[in-house]
């Protein structure tokens, strides 16, 4: 069966407590040329945060996708596409691997067709996700690619992601996650800055996902790291081919 992730390149992830740059709109950020907006962060987000986002990006035609970090902040909207749920293969205890999902199918009525979830795998200690999650990010390159391999052979993960959020990974280890993949879709986040950073880290994975640098520099920087990751699915492409 086709995911519509299967097609992308490029995720352009807003934080929706975090604001855009000086005069820049969403209608900005959502002509950057990304694939596809995730709207979610880790920290003091809020199901009225996340409205004013999701209905300030509804009127464009780039695919819309929640991800959010707990049930209080899951939006029942017509103009998403979809919920991106993650469970964290490593975290210190079964609340983010099980519990919060547990705890939100009970008390919601979820639209299972459009529910998705994403194997994470949590690399950066200092980020908010891993200390919210008490993750094990000391992990060598077996360590992620075994994550990886149970994720889709054992729980029948489609998306692997490997996140290093808020700082730039190690390409070994995303290499490890690529290769230890045939079927799941890997998605790797963190870091990405500029053409040359998307355009590597696109070479490993195959969906890039850029985040602060949206609120840190603005849509021309992220339009680049666009170019950045197409360029690379392109020569690679050229290789298979
Ligand atoms: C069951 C439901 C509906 C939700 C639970 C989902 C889970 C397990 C969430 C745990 C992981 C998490 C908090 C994911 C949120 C997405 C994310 C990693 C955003 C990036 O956040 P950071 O960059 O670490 O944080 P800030 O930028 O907010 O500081
Ligand atoms: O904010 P950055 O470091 O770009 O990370 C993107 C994303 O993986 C965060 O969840
Ligand atoms: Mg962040």
């Amino acid at each position: 069966m086709s995911n519509p992730w299967d097609d992308w390149d490029h995720v352009l992830k807003i934080d929706p407590d975090k604001d855009l740059c000086d005069g820049e709109t969403f209608e900005d950020v959502c002509r950057t040329g990304t694939d596809a907006i995730e709207i979610g962060g880790t920290l003091d987000v809020t199901a009225e945060k996340m409205t004013r986002v999701i209905d300030a990006t509804a009127e464009y035609d780039v695919p819309l996708y929640q991800e959010p970090s707990n049930p209080g902040v899951v939006i029942d909207s017509p103009a998403l596409d979809g919920y991106l749920i993650p469970t964290v293969f490593n975290a210190g205890g079964p609340f983010w691997i099980t519990g919060a999902h547990k705890e939100w199918v009970r008390i919601d009525d979820l639209d299972w067709d459009r529910t998705h979830t994403e194997a994470y795998i949590v690399m950066n200690p200092d980020a908010s996700v891993a200390e919210l999650t008490e993750a094990n990010c000391d992990l060598d390159a077996d360590d992620v690619e075994a994550y990886a391999k149970v994720a889709e052979r054992m729980f029948g993960q489609e998306i692997v992601y490997l996140e290093y959020s808020g700082t730039f990974g190690d390409v070994e280890k995303v290499a490890a996650a690529g290769d230890a993949l045939d079927d799941a879709t890997l998605f790797y986040g963190g870091g990405i800055s500029d053409y040359e950073s998307a355009n590597e880290m696109a070479a490993h994975s195959d969906v890039v996902v850029v985040g602060d640098l949206l609120h840190d520099e603005g849509v021309d920087a992220v339009r680049e790291t666009v170019k950045g990751a197409k360029d690379a699915k392109d020569a690679k492409g050229t290789k298979d081919a």
